[in-house]
């Protein structure tokens, strides 16, 4: 299995150079030259296994024999073993149609800890097998943050360095990335928003000399190893419906910012997971449900909403839903994103329009929508939705058909976003873990939003010796 990247200027990589490079040294993003694609009896197979044989199963596929078959399964069962149930990622029925996948049952109580506890592993792994220094460089709306620093603080040879939006994050999210008192984890909260920081790193990324200099590595979803690990649980969703399904066709909705949660369970379509329909769920930043409904793809007015880990308008993995739907195209790929950079839009219409529109349904919950949402399943089913999951039960009540069932992917913990859950007039009981951050001192560089800033913080940070 090789790599290559969307804009087609990098040769044919293996799979660990591929997740040390993160973003393609040519701008675009690394994606597999060829989709793996499982039968049906393939599928039957796998619809028994174990989260984490469901995992070494489907990253087989993509690794071969690049990493040592035992090697893998310890690291997925380390990844794995800090998980508070024991199924990883359990499914409940809520009512007939509707079912609730749990990603929040790791230790940063979100879905980000599904692959970046196994990234954390990973590069550790990388870094003693291989010597490689690892120099994490990440931007955050407040979950992958939170989850990356979790998932190496104290490792050895190992740094990482993540960019947050200053006071556009919740108190809980800041907490814990801030928190954390370990010498190898350097938190700046940037005056800006989300994509302000994305946009940061994907230039220091792009600065092949800055890159090469400091050994930067990525942890966001550009990196195409968190696209994979997330592609797991899409299968897990399936298989654990089905039987309750009884023929039914399956839904997946999916509460979305960066695109890379989404794309993840499109990869997992076009492996052979017979999934009926993706719908995209976000907030008030609704660029991805007005792409979807008018081919227009274009980066509005930022918005704070009351799901802030969403609050994103240039959505990183959208380029590689675009390789796919251009039929693989690379130079067509640069040429539309060329467009996006100088005319600021992408605009599809006609039978390229209809098929995003076979290929997603999306909707963007309203502030009001997510909240009602929020109290409705408290009332109703006595579940508590935290307000990312919450504009996915909007979206699933709108897209999910007649005699359709859905999985709707429960993102993070309501704990890590109590704001929402008080304006519901609800009280919530934090988990220790969460209850604890309240009490322990903060470690964070606020800076303004500015590049060279960032420069001088990395530069010092990188040759520091911990
Ligand atoms: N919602 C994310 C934003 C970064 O997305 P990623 O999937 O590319 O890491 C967050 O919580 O930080």
């Amino acid at each position: 299995m090789k790599y290559i990247s969307t804009r087609g200027q990098v040769e044919p990589k293996g799979f660990i150079d591929t997740v040390l490079m993160g973003l393609a040294d040519d701008g675009g993003l690394m994606v597999p030259e060829k989709v793996p694609t499982v039968s049906e009896s393939t599928l039957q197979a796998w619809s028994k296994l174990s989260y984490i044989d469901l995992f070494l199963n489907i990253f087989a596929l993509y690794v071969e024999d690049e990493i040592p078959a035992d090697d893998l399964r310890q690291l997925a069962e380390k990844s794995y073993a800090n998980f508070r149930h024991p199924e990883v990622a359990p499914v409940r029925q809520i009512n007939d149609s509707l079912h609730i996948m749990e990603l929040f049952h790791g230790p940063t109580f979100a879905f980000k800890d599904v692959a970046l506890q196994f990234m954390g592993e990973f590069y550790s792994y990388i870094s003693k097998k291989y010597g490689e220094v690892i120099h994490i460089l990440g931007a955050t709306s407040g979950d992958t943050g939170a989850a990356a620093i979790q998932g190496v603080r104290g490792k050895e040879g190992i740094k990482i360095c993540i960019l947050h939006p200053h006071n556009r994050v919740s108190k809980v999210q800041e907490l814990q990335m801030t928190t954390v008192d370990d010498q190898n984890v350097l938190n700046l909260s940037v005056k800006g928003n989300f994509d302000d920081c994305q946009k940061i790193i994907k230039d220091l990324f792009a600065d092949l000399p800055f890159k090469k200099q400091h050994h930067l590595r990525a942890i966001n979803s550009i990196n195409f190893v968190r696209i994979l690990a997330q592609t797991v649980y899409y299968f897990y969703a399936y298989f654990r419906t089905q039987e309750a399904a009884a023929g039914r066709p399956i839904n997946i909705c999916v509460p979305s910012g960066n695109f890379g949660n989404i794309f993840s369970g499109f990869l997992a379509q076009k492996m052979g997971l017979p999934i009926n329909k993706l719908i995209i769920a976000t907030n008030e930043n609704n660029i991805l449900e007005r792409f979807v409904k008018t081919g227009e793809y274009k980066p509005g007015d930022f918005r704070s909403t009351h799901s802030p880990s969403m609050d994103i308008q240039v959505a990183s993995n959208f380029e590689r839903y675009l390789y796919y739907f251009l039929n693989e195209d690379a130079a067509k790929v640069s040429a539309y994103m060329q467009q996006l950079q100088s005319e600021g839009q992408i605009v599809l219409s006609g039978a390229d329009l209809e098929q995003v529109q076979q290929d997603f349904a999306a909707h963007g919950a309203s502030n009001a929508e997510c909240l009602d949402e929020i109290r409705k399943y408290k009332q109703q089913y006595d579940y508590l939705l935290d307000p990312h999951t919450a504009c996915g039960i909007a979206a699933y009540e709108l897209y999910n058909g007649d005699n359709e069932v859905c999985v709707t992917l429960a993102t993070a913990h309501p704990a890590k976003f109590d704001e929402a859950i008080i304006l519901c007039d609800i009280k919530q009981d934090f988990p220790a873990p969460i209850a604890a951050l309240f009490d322990m001192p903060q470690y964070q560089t606020v800076i303004d939003h500015d590049q060279d800033e960032v420069v001088r913080q990395l530069e010092s940070f990188y040759t520091l010796q911990v």
